[in-house]
């Protein structure tokens, strides 16, 4: 038998307070003055109740670079920040283009137990770009591969990623394209723009990411599939991605939190905490990521979680890895940048970051209301809290977070996976 827990006046959505009776991983009340024998009683008084997050977007580097994260200690960073389920990008070593290494990734998702680890598969062998990668036996496999990306690389010969999206339509999958046209991108170290200019580094254009997210449009629209694009960072994407919503076409879209906060003016610093693909862009790039966010243009908020050890980072800009920490911090950058500004209430948020991605991902045990006879995957949150980001607290294996020594608003108190607390008082459970 599974304990029952009561969490006692909880703002669901952040709308009225309830009870919600967790009994044997599922919700089975919700209402005000609920009641059961035995139960154990959590304190939601004052909190945000929210179904668990969902992530299509994580680096969780193992196998094979298990000194930047592994499999136990992503998805612990992950519980921490309200996350019941991630999608694993398929950039390891090896790549995860065969059912067996999907299978080993889903497999150490479930062992540690602290999320679920949906893995991704890769669009191409090696994540090279020339030949499909076994995708339907991924698809058929114990891990049940619905999302496929070549992500850190762009599947940029249309010819291969026509048949990628035209593949994938027998098991109702999706492609998650990075969007980045190789040739305008070639050692490119940050957004192109005047300070490029002025700092002396190698620009990376729009145009390269925009193009890309065009073309791709128009051959899912082609080939009647489902497109999803990573890390949308430019104003012009999001009005390439509206236009195709304009259409009826297939197409979804991410932003990352990074990418609603920060701007290209931190490269100033020339600290490469700051380096990430796609690269930091303008502040009319980040006004427009908001409102595209807010309008439902983009579809959800997906974290790219990147760790990347200190020996990896800690050099010059242009020696240094590309990306940053977000699990833990993913839920206060969406308060700080959309709910503090009014662009979003918590419904919205929610929506954005556990119904679509679970939806885009075709997972049928997460992203559910909190509702009776629903999974009680679920994260409380105390929007009133604010903490000063250390590094040195990460559950994470590295300590790449692009917000250390800055004050966020909210914390995380607890988060339930299938009624099974993961965290509890922010602490890992
Ligand atoms: N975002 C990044 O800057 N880096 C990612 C790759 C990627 O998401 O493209 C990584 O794997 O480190
Ligand atoms: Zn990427
Ligand atoms: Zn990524």
């Amino acid at each position: 038998m599974s304990t029952t827990y009561l969490i006692r006046n909880a703002r669901i959505l952040g709308g009225d307070a309830a009870d919600i009776l967790v009994e044997d991983g599922r919700i089975t009340e919700v209402g005000a003055g609920l009641s059961a024998d035995g139960a154990e009683i959590v304190d939601g008084e004052g909190l945000v109740a929210l179904p668990g997050l969902v992530d299509l977007h994580t680096h969780l580097r193992e196998p094979g670079r298990e000194d930047a994260e592994t499999v136990d200690t992503g998805t612990q960073a992950a519980a921490l920040g309200g996350f019941t389920a991630v999608h694993a990008m398929a950039n390891t070593d090896p790549v995860a283009d065969t059912a067996g290494v999907v299978e080993q990734v889903w497999r150490l998702g479930r062992e540690a137990g602290h999320c679920d680890v949906f893995p991704v598969g890769a669009v191409t062998v090696g994540l090279q770009g020339e030949r499909l990668a076994e995708l339907g036996a991924m698809a058929d496999s114990a891990a049940r591969v619905r999302v496929f990306s070549d992500d850190g690389k762009c599947v940029s010969d249309a010819v291969l990623m026509r048949r990628a999206l035209e593949y994938v339509k027998a098991f109702d999958g999706v492609v998650a394209q990075h969007a980045q046209e190789p040739r305008l991108t070639e050692d490119a170290q940050m957004n192109e723009g005047e300070l490029s200019g002025r700092l002396g580094l190698r620009g990376w254009p729009a145009v390269a990411e925009e193009a890309i997210i065009a073309r791709d449009c128009l051959l899912a629209a082609h080939v009647d599939s489902r497109l999803h694009v990573c890390h949308v960072s430019t104003a012009g994407s999001v009005e390439i991605v509206r236009w195709a919503k304009s259409k009826g076409w297939n197409v979804t879209a991410e932003a990352c939190p990074h990418h609603l906060l920060l701007t290209d003016e931190k490269a100033l610093t020339y600290d490469p905490i700051y380096k990430v693909n796609p690269p930091l862009r303008s502040a009319a790039d980040v006004e427009a990521l908001r409102a595209g966010l807010a309008d439902g243009t983009i579809d959800v908020v997906a974290t790219d979680h990147a760790p990347h050890p200190h020996e990896d980072k800690d050099c010059e800009w242009q020696a240094a890895a590309f990306g940053m920490l977000g699990l833990e911090t993913a839920l206060s950058i969406v308060q700080a940048t959309m709910v503090d500004t009014g662009l979003l209430d918590w419904a919205g948020v929610a929506e954005r970051m556990s119904t679509k991605p679970a939806e885009i991902g075709r997972l049928s045990g997460h992203g559910r209301p909190l509702a009776a006879g629903e999974p009680a995957n679920i994260v409380l949150y105390d929007a009133g809290a604010t903490r000063v980001v250390d590094p040195t607290e990460t559950a994470s294996l590295s300590r790449n977070t692009p917000y250390a020594g800055m004050e966020l608003p909210g914390r995380v108190v607890a988060t339930f996976l299938r009624g099974k607390p993961t965290v509890l008082d922010g602490k890992l459970a």
